[in-house]
């Protein structure tokens, strides 16, 4: 039996509607995706490039708006909120892992891990205060001080793993964390977010093509022509 409860729905989605229209041209990019994730699981969402993962994460996080269906998003629904409400909610409630670790080469390790915090207010000595503790439950607690250009790959991502988190988000988008990496420094990463998973209670949906790391998660599911076809329990 999965480590996660089925009982605490995170995401519900049901027939969700994605259309982009340039001219005389429209690409149907969700035609009706259904999703539920559950609070504390690892949920893969994976298919090839075009199948409309981006736009579907970028739904679910009131990045991008949707044309019909019904998205309910940790207690809150998508489309009765206000662009306001949906800005401090995303920065709130969600933490972002992206593929090119996006760190301020200029700012330490512990200072970018800050940012989430400092830029919603918080004095900064809390929040490095913070950060630092982020950094030791990521394993970098000696490279606090070290800037991006000094850390490897797999210690960036790390970094950014903890900036993802450390506002304490309860759901957590990765995408393509590992695609940038070497075998093992993915590996390592995937530990680190099914760990941070499990102890955390924090929910990830990670999107990636790389099938090396397939095996951390809790359920796959799999997109084709912006459709969820199937998700499969890992076991
Ligand atoms: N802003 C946009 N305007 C027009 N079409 C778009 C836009 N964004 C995405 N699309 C189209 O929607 C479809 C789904 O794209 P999406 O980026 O969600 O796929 P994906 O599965 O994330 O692909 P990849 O794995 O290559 O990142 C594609 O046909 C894409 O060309």
């Amino acid at each position: 039996m999965a480590e996660y409860h089925k009982r605490n729905r995170v995401l519900h989605c049901t027939d969700i509607v994605k259309t982009f229209s340039s001219g005389e041209t429209e690409v149907k990019a969700l035609q009706s995706v259904n999703l539920d994730v559950y609070q504390g699981e690892l949920l893969m969402l994976v298919g090839p490039s075009g199948c409309g993962k981006t736009t579907f994460v970028s739904v679910i996080t009131a990045l991008l708006g949707f044309d019909s269906g019904r998205c309910i998003v940790l207690g809150y629904d998508l489309s009765t909120m206000s662009d306001q409400k949906k800005t401090a909610w995303r920065g709130r409630e969600i933490g972002f892992v992206f593929q090119a670790f996006n760190l301020i080469p200029a700012l330490s390790a512990a200072e970018n891990t800050a940012l989430p915090l400092t830029i919603s207010g918080i004095n900064k000595t809390t929040a490095i205060s913070r950060a630092k503790e982020m950094l030791k439950a990521v394993g970098l607690e000696s490279k606090k001080y070290v800037l991006p250009g000094n850390l490897s790959g797999g210690q960036q991502q790390r970094v950014a793993i903890a900036r993802a988190l450390v506002h304490r988000p309860k759901l957590v988008i990765c995408d393509e964390p590992t695609s940038s990496l070497d075998h093992e420094s993915g590996q390592m990463v995937m530990e680190l977010l099914k760990k941070l998973t499990k102890e955390h209670g924090v929910t990830m949906i990670v999107v990636t093509h790389d099938n090396r790391i397939y095996r951390y998660a809790d359920r796959i599911a799999h997109m084709e022509d912006g459709r969820i076809i199937k998700v499969e329990e890992n076991r």
